[in-house]
């Protein structure tokens, strides 16, 4: 389909009258038709996207959209192995990883996952001496994945404590030494390239730090992740302790490959495999099921419905469960750092809307801090809750009754509103949210929620028309801040002379 007629249905979206969620909530179908429970291998996931402003003309439009950007033609090149990182030229094969994808890209990710699990039965088993911590350094996609899942699952028992540090702020590193001992700690260095600035300067502190608590041979404490493993060589790393993956795996997509070695260290290596199997299953449903079944097309046509005719900028992500309080910060990465182009995938200029801003906290707490601006605000801000049956805890239920209480109390709030004659205290409702309800928070959960998550992203990809696998927006303040480094402190705009000059730092 041409261009123009691209257009022509983004136009007729923009101008389609989108009922009142009151409105779509008269047709008794309405829940059955958009809240679909998965059974999935770490229990059911129920995703209810019935508080949103979909409707069959919306996803009419959405389809055909669809069509036009041959969206099945390019869920198949993404899950095949194809290049469809054109700017880069290469394939995002992070579905590999999890076993759907190119049958030689498959079996190498497996034998490299096999390789990881081998050094974790190692080390548990002593041959690195005793083991009680492991401090991970990495940064982005290197470090928010492991966070989250460590997080997420290891708050009751770890085989090792792991402390992922990310910051190049040493405040960071330095938190982290304190909760161990060098004689028993080991350093993942995680990297894609193995050359990012943090990651390296943090690497060298704590090797500093392992030699000065009396390590003879800190490298031999090391083990690397890496796409880059001569690099790793050539730092100084023995070839028994890389864990390499494939150039093909994208950073912000990499929890699957050795970048996870923490958490199957931590979990073990089932635990492992089980997150795996996790993504895996969403995968399957991704490809497999039909796309008015789809739980990640719909949910991402939700998305495209709000950013692209609604006019919302942002949307916001809030777990009522403590133990994915890190996930609204994983997914900013996720979604900002795919989504957030102006370009279409050959270069020409993306005249909509990109990526919305992703922001989000944990409830209670968020409720408040930040619902006012939710309820009564003159933003309209699409808002996905998460929550989980089984509590993470073993106080009184309560704690769990209130909280789950709290969470669909705000999502009714929102939605129905109410009325008063007094402004200040009207709310106006109609504000939309979706519920993901999970009946146990586990790997396989985890894995479930986050492969959902990174479809999510390449569906509103593809209907754009960007390249979700790139991220060149982040190189130029690299650039600059090397410049500054190596001493060329000139030559920028008098703020930032002045600025610079100020703290002492960038000449020379
Ligand atoms: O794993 P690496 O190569 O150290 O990169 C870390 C992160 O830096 C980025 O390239 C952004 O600067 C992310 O995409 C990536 O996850």
């Amino acid at each position: 389909m041409a261009a123009q007629d691209q257009a022509t249905l983004w136009h007729a979206l923009e101008t389609l009258e989108v009922p009142t969620l009151a409105t779509l909530f008269a047709d008794p179908a309405r829940l059955a038709r958009y809240a679909t429970t998965l059974d999935l291998p770490g229990g059911p996931i129920r995703f209810d996207w019935s508080k949103t402003h979909l409707s069959a003309a919306v996803e009419t439009i959405l389809g055909q959209l669809a069509d036009a950007a041959n969206f099945v033609g390019k869920r198949e090149e993404l899950l095949s192995g194809a290049k469809i990182n054109n700017t880069e030229g290469r394939a995002a094969e992070h579905t590999a990883q999890r076993g759907v994808g190119a049958e030689a890209s498959v079996e190498e990710a497996q034998a490299l996952h096999a390789r990881m699990a081998l050094l974790v039965d190692a080390i548990h088993e002593g041959v690195l001496g005793e083991v009680k911590s492991l401090i991970h350094i990495g940064i982005g996609g290197s470090a928010l994945g492991p966070a989250l899942a460590i997080d997420a699952l290891a708050r009751e028992e770890a085989k090792v404590a792991v402390h992922v540090v990310s910051n190049i702020d040493g405040c960071a590193l330095e938190a982290a030494m304190k909760q161990c001992d060098p004689a028993t700690t080991l350093i993942a260095v995680a990297s894609k390239t193995f050359t990012t600035t943090e990651t390296m300067t943090n690497a060298h502190s704590a090797l500093e730090w392992l030699r000065e608590g009396g390590v003879a041979d800190p490298y031999g404490r090391v083990v690397a992740l890496t796409a880059a493993p001569e690099k790793a060589v050539e730092w100084g790393v023995d070839e028994t302790r890389i864990l390499p993956f494939s150039e093909t795996v994208g950073g912000r997509y990499s929890l699957w490959s050795s970048i996870g070695f923490p958490v199957a260290l931590a979990l073990g290596n089932e635990a492992f495999a089980e997150f795996l199997a996790g993504a895996k299953a969403i995968d399957e449903h991704f490809r497999d099921a039909p796309l008015a079944d789809n739980v990640v097309v719909r949910a991402a046509f939700a998305d495209l419905l709000y950013t692209q005719a609604m006019g919302c900028q942002t949307r916001a992500v809030f777990a009522y469960d403590e133990r994915l309080a890190l996930l609204p910060d994983y997914l900013q990465q996720l979604e900002m750092e795919s989504n957030g182009k102006r370009v279409l995938a050959d270069g020409s200029p993306l005249t909509r809307p990109s990526a919305p801003i992703t922001w989000g906290g944990v409830g209670t707490d968020a409720q408040h801090a930040v619902f006012q601006l939710l309820h009564q605000g003159t933003h309209l801000i699409p808002v996905d809750f998460l929550a989980v049956k089984v509590p993470g805890h073993d106080l009184d239920p309560v704690h769990h009754k209130i909280l789950l209480s709290n969470c669909f109390a705000q999502g009714a709030a929102l939605m129905a509103g109410q009325a008063s004659e007094d402004g200040a205290r009207a709310y106006p409702g109609n504000r939309p949210s979706a519920t993901i309800l999970c009946d146990d928070l586990n790997a396989a959960t985890l894995g479930a929620l986050i492969a959902f998550h990174e479809h999510r992203v390449f569906v509103s990809a593809m209907l754009l028309g960007i390249n979700p696998f790139d991220q060149f927006g982040v190189e130029l303040g690299k650039a600059i801040a090397k410049k500054i480094d190596a001493g060329g402190g000139e030559g920028f705009d008098p703020s930032t002379e002045a600025l610079l000059a100020e703290a002492g730092i960038g000449v020379a």
